[in-house]
């Protein structure tokens, strides 16, 4: 018998399912804290939650029989992916069941912002009838600017066009062809910024997204602006947004996400009056509720009996004996993809994979996941990116993954190369296992390079003249960056060249650009390998 722990208040006629199995049995207690859980989980095979329980690496380490955590909505922010991969429990979620009633809820915000109806109603309920105060705008004609075109997004935008709006979107995935087929303006950040009059964001929080409309945007923004936030708190940096507002350039927003949640009894939006708010409802509906329980639910019953599953968050589904072949390359085609990712400009239209020497011999399709999660990843968010659902992502995106084999040696043992070709350039990294070394980067678009691919690395164009690696040095120890290692790479002396650096700690964004002021560097970019 499987005992499956349901520790948020999660759909009963969702989970009935579970409840029906024979081989199941079922215990609700939602709200226990950290302590109560890690006291009883040791007796359960899977455990149910939404956003509410925080499934922490010391639950998972008291969960002995745990196999699964389902996950009944999207963001597994709440749950320590990390630590379930170490102890082999899978994370599943339910992407899809709260897409509709998510972007449902955008557009109640967005009309209730457009006509001030949570004030309004406040004042009238007080027994105020004030009919002045409260001018309204409409949202026919205008342009909406959507940050995120995957799931929600794009149904926001679908909805869109039918209240008359003109739809600005920018996604690193949506391309030109796409665009057009969803009937929306591919546009950057910038120009949605200065011309749009609503804003929506869609993304999942990444190290890319935090604040990604902050203080400059703030600055060049179309004053009069609107903002929704429905997707997760720290997209909008809450504080800058306040100021925008006060400075007369965001004329409303709307939030049903918060970088806390819940936000301190003083948070600022809770007393501006041009800000309304919703506490996470974003995927509350009946609907929605039973989707994504029935969704998970389906999905737990699956992997308790052993059978095929979807939707895992983390699990490397890879046969025993390709394992140890491709094993040690795993993490190198991971990084390689994100590397890729990093370098390339544009939307991203096809991924190449080669494996020369060899890796040409073997069933390379659990490391060419890798290689695609890695490039994924680094635009989707790594808790929303996995070996199961890596290939999946990349068709409902258009992406085309090409792969290549060779049993020439291209003097390596094996050699793992990953070109990205976006619409307007292509990029290129590789690398091997050298034995007693471990992993290199080997070479980065045309340049031969030495390089170990993790941690925080400094790439420079540059050309290559004497004194140059002085002059980058220096410009880094003024700015107490530290260099850990140095490569050097350029295929004609006096040529075009390539340095890249490891750092100790990451360099802020102003130290890449005094980099590019200096003389005889073209180009120098960050990237960061974890
Ligand atoms: N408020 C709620 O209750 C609620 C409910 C459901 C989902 N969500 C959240 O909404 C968000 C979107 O969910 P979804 O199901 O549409 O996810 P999704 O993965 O289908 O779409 C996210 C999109 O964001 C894009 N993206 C990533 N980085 C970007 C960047 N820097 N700029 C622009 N776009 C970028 C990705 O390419 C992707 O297409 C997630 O954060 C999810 O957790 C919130
Ligand atoms: O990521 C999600 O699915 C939403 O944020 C909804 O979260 P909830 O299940 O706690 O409502």
């Amino acid at each position: 018998m499987f005992k499956v722990l349901v520790s948020d208040p999660i759909s009963d006629l969702g989970i009935q399912q579970l409840v029906d199995a024979e081989d199941v049995s079922v215990d609700k207690k939602p709200g226990l804290s950290e302590d109560e859980l890690v006291a009883i989980i040791g007796e359960y095979d899977a455990l149910l939650v939404r956003s509410q329980t925080r499934v922490t690496a010391r639950i998972m380490e008291a969960g002995k029989q745990l196999k699964v955590v389902g996950r009944a909505g999207v963001g597994v922010d709440n749950i320590d992916l990390p630590a379930a991969t170490e102890r082999g429990i899978i994370v599943i979620n339910a992407p899809d069941g709260n897409t509709i009633t998510t972007c449902e809820h955008t557009f109640a915000m967005m009309m209730a912002l457009a006509r001030h109806i949570p004030q309004a109603y406040t004042k009238t309920i007080n027994g105020i009838w004030d009919r002045k105060t409260f001018l309204g705008v409409e949202l026919r004609n205008k342009k909406l600017g959507v940050l995120g075109m995957g799931r929600i997004g794009s149904e926001v935008a679908s909805r869109a066009k039918a209240f008359g709006m003109e739809i600005l979107a920018y996604d690193p995935f949506l391309t030109e062809d796409r665009a057009n087929k969803l009937g929306v303006k591919l546009s950057s950040v910038e120009d949605i910024v200065r011309n749009a009059d609503f804003m929506t964001v869609h993304t999942p929080l990444t190290p890319e997204t935090r604040h990604m409309i902050a203080g400059p945007q703030f600055e060049i923004m179309k004053p009069g602006m609107r903002i929704v936030n429905c997707a997760r708190g720290g997209i909008i940096d809450e504080q800058a947004l306040v100021e925008a507002i006060d400075k007369g350039i965001v004329a409303g927003a709307a939030f049903d996400v918060f970088e806390v949640e819940p936000p301190e009894k003083d948070h600022p939006f809770l007393t501006n009056p041009k800000i309304i708010v919703t506490p996470h409802l974003g995927a509350s509906t009946v609907e929605a509720q039973e989707n994504v329980a029935i969704d998970v639910s389906e999905q737990v019953l699956h992997i308790l009996r052993g059978e095929a599953f979807k939707n895992a968050v983390n699990m490397p589904p890879v046969p025993g004996d390709v394992l140890n072949k491709l094993q040690p390359y795993f993490s190198l085609g991971e990084r390689l993809g994100s590397f890729a990712a990093q370098l390339a400009h544009g939307a991203v239209e096809e991924i190449t994979v080669s494996y020369s020497g060899e890796l040409a011999d073997v069933d390379t399709q659990p490391l060419t996941r890798y290689v695609v999660k890695g490039v994924l990843s680094h635009h989707l968010g790594s808790d929303q990116v996995n070996l199961v659902n890596a290939m999946h992502l990349a068709k409902t995106r258009d992406l085309n993954i090409v792969v290549n084999k060779s049993t020439a040696h291209k003097g390596f043992t094996n050699l793992v190369t990953v070109t990205l070709r976006t619409q307007s350039e292509e990029r290129l990294v590789a690398g091997t296992l050298l034995t007693g070394y471990g992993t290199r980067i080997v070479q980065i678009d045309k340049f031969p390079v030495d390089v170990s691919p993790e941690g925080n690395l400094i790439l420079v164009k540059h050309n290559d003249k004497p004194g140059i690696i002085g002059r980058v040095g220096t410009l880094l120890g003024n700015n107490d960056v530290n260099i850990a290692t140095m490569q050097v790479g350029r295929k004609l002396v006096g040529g075009a060249a390539i340095m890249v650096l490891t750092v100790d700690k990451a360099a802020t964004k102003e130290v890449i650009a005094e980099l590019v002021s200096l003389p005889d560097v073209n180009k120098a970019k960050e990237i960061l390998l974890v």
